[in-house]
Parts: structure tokens; sequence; C-alpha cells
């Protein structure tokens, strides 16, 4: 077995477990199997195979403590409870400990968050030693046999010394497996000097970068990242508990870039439409040619495939407006119902949605015994479709097969123009860039092994 095919059935068989929504012995064991066969495949020594899954499997008893750094404000305190709710609901048995007594009412914060949550949570109003603490908390949990007790430590408006040291005090006592740096996406540039003073004084394994639902696109992340060398783990995408996603570098870059969620697209293209009409339409949105026939064929192709709720919603656009969830069927007969406009349309001689007046309208919707009012709301649908269609705009058409490594280097290539010059020097240029997402791409099914190995620190 070739390396990258080792680390393809590698990455997909941690998918699928960081997939299921509670990580017991049968699912552990299912993934553990995958791998052990896909190394035994690549002729790895029987021993060593042996000796990692009994390794494995006895980790994963064990308590992992988790330690949440940043800056007041950053969303730690919230992130903490995200992160613990998260992690119950896959069957974890999670705990929360108020380390924080810098910042009056953090502790009732805490405990509002873990109380609505429902998960234990300890911390005083009256000591004021943080180490103290911290220490208590992680003890009287690791005796209720709790698998992830998760430290809220201090946060100051801005690095400090005082900050730091207490951190690295909090961390000497509590010796946590993971350290995780919480950073507001707004911060931007001031993410690589910032999240720099964190690594010096915490061993820091992994970031995640909270409120990505407000305009920041959080390019600052990619610096923290840098300068960390740990990935983003999770994004914060609100306020409340369960508006927190697992890290997906595809979306990510391509909010970075402004450009939607292109290269996900170019995948979703591969799977829905047929092999031969490929090239031909990615020629035509290289163009910028969304024309009323492609959308007639992607509905053709979209009423081939069925079944429709699942097709649907792999072509941009063509799934949360065109077609509620549950209204499949509904969803179908309109499709079908534009379809029969659009023959109507060419019957008529001229289908250019741009040449559209009234009494073309009217012809049509008489030709296809519709009302007028429904062949406005399909162009309007077109419109729709063509906006979003449009962004495919100067897409170099890759060839078969290397769809991942050219949507790589093309985010790489596209980022670079839009990072500011600073922010990319400090990644270390071009090289560093492409890298960088290189290794942010790689840490997709990772992530949830983090807390569960007790990795992630240096
Ligand atoms: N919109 C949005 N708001 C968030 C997100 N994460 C946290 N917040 C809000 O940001 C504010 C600050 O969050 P906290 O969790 O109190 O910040 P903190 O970093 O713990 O602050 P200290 O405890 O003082 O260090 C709160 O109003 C949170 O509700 C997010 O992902 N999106």
């Amino acid at each position: 077995m070739v390396l990258a095919q080792l680390g393809g059935s590698i990455s997909r068989a941690l998918q699928q477990m960081s997939n299921a929504t509670v990580i017991d012995e049968k699912v552990l064991n299912e993934c553990l199997n995958e791998i052990t066969r896909a190394l035994l495949q690549s002729d790895v020594q029987f021993k060593l195979v042996r000796d990692m899954q009994t390794n494995i499997k006895k980790i994963k008893g064990k308590t992992s403590v988790v330690m949440f750094v940043g800056l007041q404000g950053s969303g730690k305190t919230t992130t903490c409870t995200k992160y613990a709710y998260y992690h119950q609901k896959k069957g974890w048995k999670p705990a929360l400990v108020c380390a924080d007594t810098f910042r009056a009412g953090a502790f009732d914060q805490l405990k509002q968050n873990a109380t609505k949550a429902k998960i234990p949570f300890y911390g005083s109003y009256m000591e004021s030693d943080p180490v103290k603490i911290a220490v208590e908390g992680v003890e009287t949990f690791k005796k209720e046999n709790c698998d992830l007790i998760i430290v809220d430590t201090s946060g100051r408006h801005k690095q400090e010394a005082a900050l730091f040291e207490e951190m690295r005090q909090v961390s000497e006592a509590t010796k946590p497996d993971l350290v995780i740096f919480v950073m507001d996406s707004s911060i931007g540039q001031a993410a690589f000097d910032q999240a720099q003073a964190f690594k010096q004084s915490v061993s820091v394994g992994a970031v995640i970068v909270t409120k990505m639902d407000g305009h920041a696109k959080g390019g600052g992340a990619l610096s923290a990242v840098a300068a960390t060398k740990s990935p983003v783990i999770f994004i914060g995408t609100g306020e409340h508990m369960d508006e927190f996603e697992v890290f997906d570098v595809k979306p990510f870059v391509s909010r970075l870039l402004g450009m939607g969620d292109w290269s996900g697209f170019m995948d979703k293209i591969h799977e829905v439409v047929p092999m031969d009409q490929q090239p031909e339409l990615l020629q035509k949105l290289s163009e910028g040619n969304f024309t009323l026939r492609i959308m007639y064929e992607q509905f053709q192709n979209i009423l081939k495939m069925g079944p429709i709720s699942q097709v649907f919603s792999m072509l941009p656009g063509f799934s949360a407006e065109l077609m509620p969830k549950g209204r499949e069927k509904e969803s179908q007969a309109k499709i079908k119902r534009y379809m029969t406009m659009m023959d109507s349309m060419t019957n008529e001689g001229n289908s250019n949605p741009k040449l559209m007046n009234e009494s073309r309208m009217m012809r049509i919707a008489i030709g296809s015994g519709r009302h007028i009012r429904e062949v406005m709301e399909m162009l309007e649908e077109y419109k729709r479709l063509a906006k979003i269609w449009s962004k495919m705009k100067g897409l170099k058409i890759p060839k078969k097969g290397e769809m991942s490594a050219l949507s790589r280097n093309m985010n790489a290539q596209h980022m670079s123009k839009v990072l500011p010059p600073q922010m990319l020097k400090q990644i270390g240029g071009m090289g560093g860039l492409q890298s960088l997402m290189k290794q942010m791409g790689s840490m997709g099914s990772a992530k949830d092994m983090m807390g569960m190995f007790g990795g992630g620190g240096e």
C-alpha cells in the first residue's frame, strides 16, 4: 500500500469514529481494526501494530485534563462549556473547573452554563488562589471518575507577566494532557504575537477560534497555528452551547477567500454530474456561463439520480431554498414544473433569460400550461443559482485525480494574495502557507483523538 493510500485509510477510520455519536468499546475496536488492517497491508511489523493497539486501549480509560487559556473576552469560559457539552454528547463524562479567580463573575458564568448542560463543576467564591482551586477540582473529579476534566483559567485584557505566571503554575500543578488556546476570530494580525506569548508559557497543543458567526474571517487563526504549531480543532459560531463546530479546513479557507465552499463544490460536481458531462460543465462555469440550459441539465441529473434528498444537497444553491427538508416530493414536482416551462421557452425559440419581457413570459406560461407568476418564480430561481455558480468563473479545470492537490494549491495561491503581507511573512511566505494549509487539511480526523489519547502537548 503506498503512503498516500495508507494515510487515506487511517483518516477514513478516524473520521468514521469521530462521526459516531458515542465512542464506545465497539466503535474504538472497529476503528483500531481498520487501522491495523491498513498498517499490516503496508508491511508494518505485526508486533508494532499489536503494541499500538494495546497502548491505545490503555490510554482510553485514562482521565484527560484539558486546560483552556486565552485573553479576557476571547470566549474562553463559553468555549469550555461548549467543549464539555460536545464531548458529553459523544459519551464522555466531562467536568468543569473554574480556576479563573481574576474576573468577578467568572465562576457564576461557568456555574450557570454547566448547570444548563448538566455538567458537574467546581469553583470557589472565597478562595483566591487559582492553583489551589485547579488542583482541588481536578482531584475531586478524578475521584468521581470523570474522564474529561476541563480547567478554565483567568484571562487578562492584554498579555501580561502575571497572567502567564499564573497559567504556568496552574499547568504545572494540574499537568494537563492538552492546553487549548482560545482566540477571538477578530484579532487579526495580533494573533501571532498573542499565541506565541501563550505558547512560551504553557505548551499549547490546540487552538479554538471563537465568534466565527461575526464578520471576521478568522485569518488570524493561521498565525496562531503557525505560532503554536498546533491545529485548530473547533470553531465557535455563536453564544449558545451547541454553536460549536469541528474545524473543517475547506469552508474556513473558502471564507477567508470570500468564495463560498468552492473546493467542496468541485468534489460535488464529480459526485453528481455524469463523467462525460463534467469537462463541458466545468468549462462553461469557468467562463462564467451558468445558462438556463445548464440549470435544465442539472435538474435532469438530480431527477435521474434519486433519492432526491441525498443528491440535492450536493450542488451549491440547490439545497435549502429550492428544496426545504421534509418537502422532497413537493420540490421534485416543482423541478418538473420548472422544466416544462423551460421546454416551452426553448420551443419558443429564445432561451436567453436576459431578453425576457412580459409578453414572452406570458407565451411561455401559456405554452407550458402554467401561470405567469410561476414563470417569474422559475426565472428568479435561475437568477439565484446563476449568482451562486458565477463564483466559479476563472476556475482552472483540474485533470482527473488532481482535485485535492489542485484545490490546495489554488487555495494557497489565492490566499497569499488576500492575506496581509505581514501575516504572510510571519507564516513563512508562500512555502510556509502551503505547508500550513496541508497541515490544517490533514488535521480533520485527528482532532477528536487529541483529547482522547492525551495528545496535543509537545
Ligand atoms: N457570537 C459569539 N459570541 C461568543 C462566542 N463565544 C463566546 N462568545 C461571547 O463572548 C463573550 C465573552 O465570552 P466569555 O466566555 O465570557 O469570555 P472569556 O474569554 O471567558 O473571558 P474571561 O473569563 O474574562 O477571561 C460572551 O458574551 C460570550 O457569549 C461565539 O462563538 N460567538
